[in-house]
């Protein structure tokens, strides 16, 4: 377990955080480590919360963030779920995401798990909070990513 406070709070394009974020983790425990992180990317914003959703979520909420998107029409949004996995802390971390596509919409279903009210994915006329789990588990961002993960590793028996 890596002392999260020890690596530093990268900014940047959310590949380039995630690599770096493995990259420093390894260095730390000097060891393999893999790192998760999940980005709200509203496309009228070119991407932005993005990375920085955590923060976003915690200081304004579901309302705010729908009303960061007021002065727009487009409420489109993808939500990127990015691993990388570093080895050690001499090899280059590989990384692997998953994007569900979708919009941001008014707060509806429970409010337990992060962003969820908000984000109704393309093709649904759900939210991923209303969805069952199995049925967000199935379409989910994290769910891609870590299909192209077991995709990866299958095919570079080298990483095991
Ligand atoms: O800073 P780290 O240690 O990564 O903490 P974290 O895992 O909570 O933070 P992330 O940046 O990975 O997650 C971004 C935010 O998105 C939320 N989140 C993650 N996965 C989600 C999902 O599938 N649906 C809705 N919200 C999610 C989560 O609660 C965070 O507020
Ligand atoms: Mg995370």
């Amino acid at each position: 377990m890596v002392n999260a406070s020890k690596v530093p709070e990268l900014q940047g394009e959310p590949e380039e955080i995630s690599k770096e974020k493995a990259h420093l983790a390894a260095r730390e425990v000097n060891g393999p480590v893999l790192v998760e992180d999940t980005c709200l990317c509203f496309n009228a914003l070119n991407g932005l919360p993005g990375p920085y959703i955590k923060w976003f979520l915690q200081k304004i909420g579901h309302e705010g963030l729908n009303n960061l998107l007021k002065a727009y029409d487009d409420k489109s949004a993808h939500a990127l779920c990015i691993f990388s996995l570093a080895l050690g802390p001499n090899t280059d971390p590989v990384t692997f995401f998953g994007k569900t596509e979708g919009k941001i919409v008014p707060a509806r279903g429970p409010p337990d798990f992060g962003w969820d009210p908000i984000f109704q994915p393309d093709g649904y006329e759900q939210t991923y909070a209303e969805m069952l789990k199995e049925e967000k588990n199935r379409i989910s961002h994290r769910s891609k990513a870590l299909d192209m993960g077991r995709v990866l590793v299958r095919h570079q028996t080298h990483l095991l």
